[in-house]
């Protein structure tokens, strides 16, 4: 790293379901972040040192990287969806952080026996139009919520926004139903709530996003975000694979792989390109090879068999923290939506 790097605004969310996820996240690559009192709102990465972060609410992210104040944010897609319409200088640079894994759905008091799908919401809604009536439902998601009910030609609604406790709104009466986040469905169930057939309106997880203009105007934010996009991207593909080490006997190096090519049953059994062999120099015998193998994870016991049918024993997984492809994928595909909108 160089000196004259302008200090990238890195964004994270302060507190809430997205917080010690994408603090973990971090660290998991070696960018472990420092926050000196969860009453402080600028932090900082010690590997990344021209890096400054500032801790927000997931749902001001979005903002702060639209408006500039920030160059890259780490938030949910939903907000990302929620915020976005008509804010074209916004890159999603990754979409899939691998946590906070939620879907945004409607739901409806159990009570209500006879709705049980969207059809029989739309049908619901003419009844209360009948009766002079809108369908009221509890949001923080009134873009979303409102594009994709018109989308399903339900008109007849009106939205309450609401900023928490959603799932009491129906209840306590201010609202008829709710449009907000689901993971587990705890909340729902404890407030007497349920989800509708066909009454998903998104899926979302952490994404980083990034303002498109300050990172095109600035090759060393390019560079920072370059840095960021790759450790985060090999350490997620990390996650797919363990890597096996085992002592296989045999007569030499040739004979112990062309065995373990040639009566692999599986594509993917011997390795991502193939076993790398070496020599054991063992007291006792001297026919043993070592090898080592990077499967997929659900690979793990067929590749295990495979090795021992070749004569493997002694067999080790561990678990790489990081995999490097020839390039990162995701940071290709994010230059070139730079490159399509300047
Ligand atoms: N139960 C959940 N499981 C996983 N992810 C969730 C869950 N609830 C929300 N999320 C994700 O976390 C983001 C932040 O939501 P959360 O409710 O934690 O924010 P917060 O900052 O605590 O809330 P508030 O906006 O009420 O201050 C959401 O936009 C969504 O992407
Ligand atoms: O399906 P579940 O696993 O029960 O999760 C759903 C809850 O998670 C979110 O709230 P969160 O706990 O993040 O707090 P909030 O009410 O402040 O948004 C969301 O608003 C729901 O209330």
């Amino acid at each position: 790293m160089t000196n004259h790097q302008s200090p990238v605004r890195l964004a994270l969310p302060s507190k809430g379901a997205l917080e010690r996820s994408t603090s973990s996240l971090l660290s998991a690559c070696g960018m472990s972040v420092f926050r000196p009192s969860d009453r402080q709102y600028f932090g900082s990465i010690p590997s990344l040192p021209q890096i400054n972060v500032l801790f927000q609410r997931a749902a001001d992210i979005f903002t702060k990287v639209e408006e500039g104040s920030v160059d890259l944010g780490i938030t949910g897609y939903d907000v990302v969806c929620e915020e976005g319409v008509g804010h074209d200088n916004v890159v999603v640079i990754h979409d899939r952080l691998g946590y906070g894994k939620c879907e945004l759905v409607l739901a409806v008091p159990e009570s209500w026996v006879d709705v049980s799908s969207i059809e029989d919401l739309a049908e619901l809604t003419l009844l209360f139009k009948e009766k002079g009536k809108n369908l009221r439902i509890a949001t923080k998601y009134p873009n979303l919520t409102r594009d994709w009910l018109y989308e399903k030609l339900i008109v007849n609604f009106s939205l309450v926004s609401v900023q928490g406790a959603m799932e009491a709104a129906p209840s306590m009466g201010y609202a008829d139903m709710i449009a907000d986040v689901t993971s587990t469905g705890t909340t729902l169930r404890e407030n007497r709530l349920k989800r509708i057939t066909g009454g998903t309106l998104l899926k979302s997880q952490a994404c980083l996003i990034g303002n498109k203009r300050l990172l095109q105007d600035d090759p060393t934010k390019l560079d920072t975000t370059k840095t960021i996009l790759e450790l985060i991207e090999a350490n997620l593909n990390a996650k797919k694979y363990v890597s096996i080490t085992a002592n296989v006997r045999g007569k030499s190096a040739d004979e112990v792989g062309n065995y373990l090519v040639n009566h692999s049953e599986l594509s993917g059994l011997t390795g991502l390109r193939g076993p790398t062999i070496a020599k054991v120099y063992s007291k006792e015998d001297k026919d043993w090879y070592a090898v080592t193998i990077v499967v997929e994870q659900n690979m793990l016991l067929a590749a295990v068999n495979h090795l021992r049918k070749a004569g493997g024993s002694d067999m080790t997984i561990t678990s790489p923290d990081y995999v490097f492809g020839s390039q990162s994928q995701n940071y290709q595909v994010f230059l070139e939506r730079l490159k399509e909108d300047s």
